[in-house]
């Protein structure tokens, strides 16, 4: 066996299309500076001040499948692409957290001129009919081959051929290659443009760009010392993002229920709870929550209150760090 103690933490990032922007943005955020390795022939990268981790730079489509080889530890893809490289996604990655970004929904589409054909049921009917009366199959294109058949499976539809498209999707039932699409969609610009229509229960999955954790990498202890490091930043900037922090003057009179305002607003009191009757408490609450809370501790007679936004709140647990080791 080959020593593994120095083996880096392999990060996969998106090297172009529209994932890559927002991915080298999400871990700015986190305090994950990207340096691309210059003079490299193949597309490598460190992480500024975070030792043990190698960047490397794919295609989406790529990083779904080094994650599922174990060829990455870690990366961030559109859950479509998952979904359609892995058969298995849940036994060989670990979506860690959904990035909000990368929305797009897979979706089957047919002709609009089809105007009887509204659902899934419908098109059974369609590709029966063509089957007995024209001898031929029902044409799907699509780059989603394993989505496709899973649900058209999942809906008794038996009677067609996919035809493997690699661009330009929606315009093959125009240019008569195929009668249908499955395709990912995000305005709906490109379907409108081809005249197509997504059926009512035409919805194969709602995606979004995801950091992905591979289960079938090889994780020693370098590996897993580097993945607390990058999950701790991530999770520090997450729980700043999407909380507040309230401070309070407490009343000089004292008799206040932390406890329970607090539990009411599902605030936490991440310092502890104030030593003496008066003076400042800090409390932490979600930041839809701030009103509701500031609103409360005022009629518990809190002198004063503020609010800030934070940049990083660091914690002594790491959830998405420990959600994956759990499963390793
Ligand atoms: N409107 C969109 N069109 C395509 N992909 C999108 C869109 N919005 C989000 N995505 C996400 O980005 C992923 C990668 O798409 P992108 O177009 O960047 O790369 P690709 O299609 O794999 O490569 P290329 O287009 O260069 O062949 C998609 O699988 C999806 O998860
Ligand atoms: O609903 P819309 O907002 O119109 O977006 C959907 C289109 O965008 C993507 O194509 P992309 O531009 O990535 O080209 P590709 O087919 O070469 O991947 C996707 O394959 C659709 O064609
Ligand atoms: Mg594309």
């Amino acid at each position: 066996m080959t020593d593994q103690t120095n083996a880096p933490l392999v990060l996969a990032v998106p090297s172009k299309g529209r994932l890559q922007e927002n991915a080298a943005a999400f871990f700015g955020r986190a305090g994950l500076k990207l340096a691309q390795l210059s003079g490299a022939r193949d597309y490598r990268g460190t992480l500024v001040g975070v030792p043990g981790v190698e960047v490397r730079y794919l295609s989406a489509s790529e990083i779904a499948s080094q994650l599922a080889s174990g060829a990455a530890h870690l990366g961030v893809t559109g859950e479509d692409l998952i979904r359609e490289t892995l058969p298995d996604a849940e036994g060989s990655v670990e979506l860690l957290t959904p990035l909000g970004f990368g929305q797009a929904t897979v979706v089957v589409a047919v002709p609009q001129a089809w105007i009887d054909v509204r659902a899934m049921s419908d098109l059974d009917e369609v590709a029966s009919e063509m089957r007995l009366r024209q001898g031929r199959k029902l044409r799907i294109a699509t780059k989603y081959v394993n989505l496709t058949r899973r649900f058209l499976a999942e809906h008794g539809i038996a009677d067609y051929r996919i035809v493997e498209s690699l661009g330009a999707t929606e315009g093959a039932p125009a240019a008569g290659s195929a009668e249908i699409v499955v395709d990912i969609t995000t305005t709906g610009a490109t379907l409108q443009a081809n005249a197509l229509k997504i059926l009512d229960d035409g919805i194969i999955l709602r995606s979004e760009a995801n950091l992905v954790a591979s289960l079938k990498a090889s994780w020693g202890e370098g590996q897993r010392s580097a993945l607390r490091a990058v999950l701790g930043r991530i999770a520090a900037e997450e729980r700043a993002r999407t909380s507040r922090e309230v401070r309070a003057a407490l009343p000089e009179s004292g008799g206040i229920d932390l406890a329970g305002i607090a539990a009411l607003h599902e605030a936490e009191l991440p310092y502890g709870a104030p030593k003496g009757l008066d003076g400042e408490i800090v409390l932490r609450c979600p930041a839809e929550a701030v009103f509701a809370l500031s609103d409360a501790l005022v009629q518990a007679g809190a002198r004063a209150v503020s609010v800030r936004r934070i940049d990083y709140a660091f914690a002594a647990e790491n959830p998405l760090a420990e959600r994956l080791l759990a499963r390793l």
